[in-house]
């Protein structure tokens, strides 16, 4: 695997403030990451420092093993091969699809234009409808056509910032793994920023979690859900609640759903107290088994129902069940526990999200 984009240590800031501290992340060729947080962690920051829009404070970007930005050194938007699609697709009003997706093709002749731009319009599908204009097309053409724009002069690298945000949501699911095939069907490199984690686990490889300008964790999507570092990645990724508990063994628990077995061992002193992480598909339905509970509320999601439900000591976790079984607000039901991933936090850390 060939390295593609590197961020070594990244400072940016406004008016003298940090609002991107010791960034650190790299991408491989290929690859599709994710700048995944809330409002204001500093997503685009991060983005239009990699387009050159921004200046860099401290440490370096670097493309192809080339340094591209650094307190020192800066190469102009315009001279990185790097591409970009916009939230409002950005699209040239007075021009044609095609015209459009020519734009940045001046060093070819007309005719390899022309052809660029019929293969770029087959690949997004939108061959049809090469001379119509943008007011012409639905939001999720429009979009298409952003991303072949973007995709047309080649680019190492392309860059989406909150390409599906004026969509709705079908069209979002929908558009955002059509854009992934594309991506990967001519093994580009990309970076999607979004709040949206649904769209970030359906298209990226890898995502970074990013709160107050720090990354949390830069990892797969199955490794940020099943191994969370930290307490905010665990409560920002996924859902899920805390269970408190007291350390027995270096893999064992004791604790409101019984005695329970980790994955992993825990270094910390028998008895330390900690929260456990319980995703609502570690909780299974099962007449036979123990453990009893009482359904509290329940919000039905189609092809699964999402419960709260209380333990006997007063304690509330989430239970994920197949909707065929429809179980009634004040139900006393048996669950299981079944956790592949057990995920502990001590309690000295500062707790964001608990259950008690
Ligand atoms: N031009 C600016 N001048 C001063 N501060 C700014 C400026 N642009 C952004 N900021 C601040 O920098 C921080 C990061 O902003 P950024 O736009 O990168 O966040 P974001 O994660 O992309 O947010 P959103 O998801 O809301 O678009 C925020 O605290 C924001 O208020």
């Amino acid at each position: 695997m060939t390295q593609l984009l590197k961020i070594d240590n990244l400072t940016c800031r406004y008016d003298e403030q940090d609002v991107i501290a010791g960034l650190s992340l790299s991408l491989n060729e290929g690859d599709i990451g994710c700048l995944l947080g809330p409002s204001g962690c500093g997503k685009s920051t991060i983005l239009r420092a990699i387009a050159g829009f921004h200046p860099v404070s401290g440490g370096s970007i670097s493309l192809q093993n080339n340094i591209i930005s650094s307190e020192t050194h800066n190469v102009v938007p315009e001279k990185r091969p790097v591409g970009m699609v916009f939230q409002d697709y950005a699209l040239f009003p007075h021009m044609t699809i095609a015209q459009n997706v020519g734009y940045g093709l001046h060093k070819l002749s007309s005719q390899k234009r022309k052809e660029k731009v019929a293969e770029m319009l087959t690949l997004v599908n939108l061959s049809d409808l090469a001379n119509r204009y943008p007011h012409e097309l639905s939001g999720g053409q429009q979009q298409r056509v952003s991303l072949a724009r973007a995709m047309a002069p080649e680019p190492s690298l392309i860059l989406l910032d909150e390409p599906f945000s004026n969509l709705d949501v079908e069209l979002r699911k929908r558009l955002s793994l059509d854009i992934r095939d594309i991506l990967k069907s001519l093994n580009m490199t990309a970076i999607l920023v979004t709040h949206d984690q649904h769209e970030a686990f359906a298209m990226c490889d890898q995502i970074g979690v990013i709160k107050d300008g720090i990354i949390q964790q830069w990892d797969t999507p199955y490794n940020l859900y099943h191994e969370p570092v930290n307490r905010f990645v665990a409560s920002f990724v996924g859902q899920g609640c805390f269970i408190k508990g007291k350390l027995i063994s270096h893999e064992s628990f004791e604790t409101d759903l019984g005695v329970i077995e980790g994955n992993r061992a825990y270094n910390w002193e028998a008895g330390s107290g900690v929260d456990i992480l319980i995703r609502p598909d570690d909780i299974v339905f099962d007449p036979s088994a123990s453990l009893s509970c009482k359904i509290i509320s329940k919000t039905f999601a189609g092809t699964s129902t999402l419960y709260r439900l209380e333990l006997k000591s007063g304690a509330v976790i989430e239970g994920l069940f197949p909707s065929h079984q429809d179980l009634y607000i004040g139900d006393q039901i048996n669950i299981n526990l079944a956790a592949d991933h057990l995920i502990a936090f001590q309690w000295s850390e500062p707790s964001s999200k608990t259950s008690q």
